[in-house]
């Protein structure tokens, strides 16, 4: 697939993108010629993807917790005032912790909606707003999760990604015709720094669980979106593309 002319000089959007899967999609989309913001919490974690980042294109940071709804406006703000525009938003910023349902605290519970359901919805209808509706145009791709037969162990995630997924489906259609395509992509279990937060035996042998005998990787998830973002799919949006290795067809998910 030859993306390169595809990206030259669009701008980006990757929340989280200091680490894991939203770094490898900042990397691609520099390396094949997009203007790349990434944004998180940890600035010492932006800086040091930065360093590592900037020769393969122009990339900078932001601190925008995606719970924070002024931090999502200054940091749409920051994008109008040093680029007039925005093209592509990748929701990639997220994550949660293992437990049981009874386990969990009211606080856990609602930390957990908060970080990947709602702050997924402010971040996308505050760009939108800003940007894609008035440009007639934009591109979004959420980063959730295999929620495909519940998520046993992490009813929290599996409740909040789930929402992610329709509310793609609602928002492909209510800004069909301004222009505006919405999808996202359901990784499977992926080899990043997010899986090293798990405790080890529960990642022990987890490859096992997977149809193709194998994790995936950060560049796995990045083609993905790759994809979704660029003319090859311009006739999909409103679609959930699993990259999984087949696993949620197939056996565990993830048990505790
Ligand atoms: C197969 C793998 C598939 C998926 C992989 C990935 O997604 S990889 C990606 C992986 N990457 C990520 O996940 C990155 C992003 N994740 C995060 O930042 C955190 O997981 C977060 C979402 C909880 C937010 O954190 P925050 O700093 O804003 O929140 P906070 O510290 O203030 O806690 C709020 C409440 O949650 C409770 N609690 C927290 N941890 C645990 C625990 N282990 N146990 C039990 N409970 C826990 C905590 O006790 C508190 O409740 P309390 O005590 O007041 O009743
Ligand atoms: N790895 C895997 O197997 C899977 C991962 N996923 C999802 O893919 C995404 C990337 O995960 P991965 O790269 O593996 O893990 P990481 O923990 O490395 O990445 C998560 C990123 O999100 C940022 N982030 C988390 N919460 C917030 C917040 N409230 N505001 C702003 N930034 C935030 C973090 O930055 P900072 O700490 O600076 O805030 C971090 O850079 C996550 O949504 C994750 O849940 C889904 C399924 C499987």
């Amino acid at each position: 697939m030859i993306l390169q002319d595809s990206f030259q000089d669009q701008i980006v959007l990757v929340t989280g993108g200091g680490s894991g899967i939203g770094f490898s999609i900042a990397k691609q989309f520099l390396t094949n010629g997009a203007k790349v913001v990434i944004t998180g919490r940890n600035e010492e974690k932006l800086q040091k993807a930065i360093e590592k980042l900037q020769d393969a294109g122009e990339v900078t940071y932001q601190i925008c917790d995606i719970r924070e709804q002024e931090q999502i406006q200054q940091l749409a703000d920051y994008i109008k005032e040093k680029y007039g525009r925005l093209d592509i938003l990748v929701n990639n910023a997220g994550g949660q912790f293992p437990s049981l349902a009874k386990d969990l605290s009211f606080n856990g519970w609602t930390s957990v909606i908060n970080n990947n359901l709602n702050g997924t919805f402010y971040m996308t209808q505050t760009m939108a707003n800003t940007f894609f509706l008035e440009q007639k145009k934009g591109n979004i791709v959420n980063i959730i999760a295999n929620i495909f037969k519940g998520f046993p162990g992490m009813s929290h995630t599996g409740a909040a990604r789930a929402g992610v997924d329709n509310l793609t489906k609602s928002l492909a259609i209510e800004w069909a015709r301004q222009g505006i395509k919405i999808n996202a992509v359901a990784p499977g279990i992926i080899q990043s720094t997010g899986l090293e937060r798990y405790p080890k035996e529960l990642v022990e042998g987890i490859a096992k669980t997977v149809p193709v005998n194998e994790l995936g990787s950060t560049d796995d998830v990045a083609h993905a979106v790759l994809f979704l973002a660029s003319p090859y799919a311009k006739f999909i949006t409103g679609e959930t593309l699993y990259v999984d290795g087949g696993q949620r067809l197939w056996g565990d998910v993830f048990t505790l």
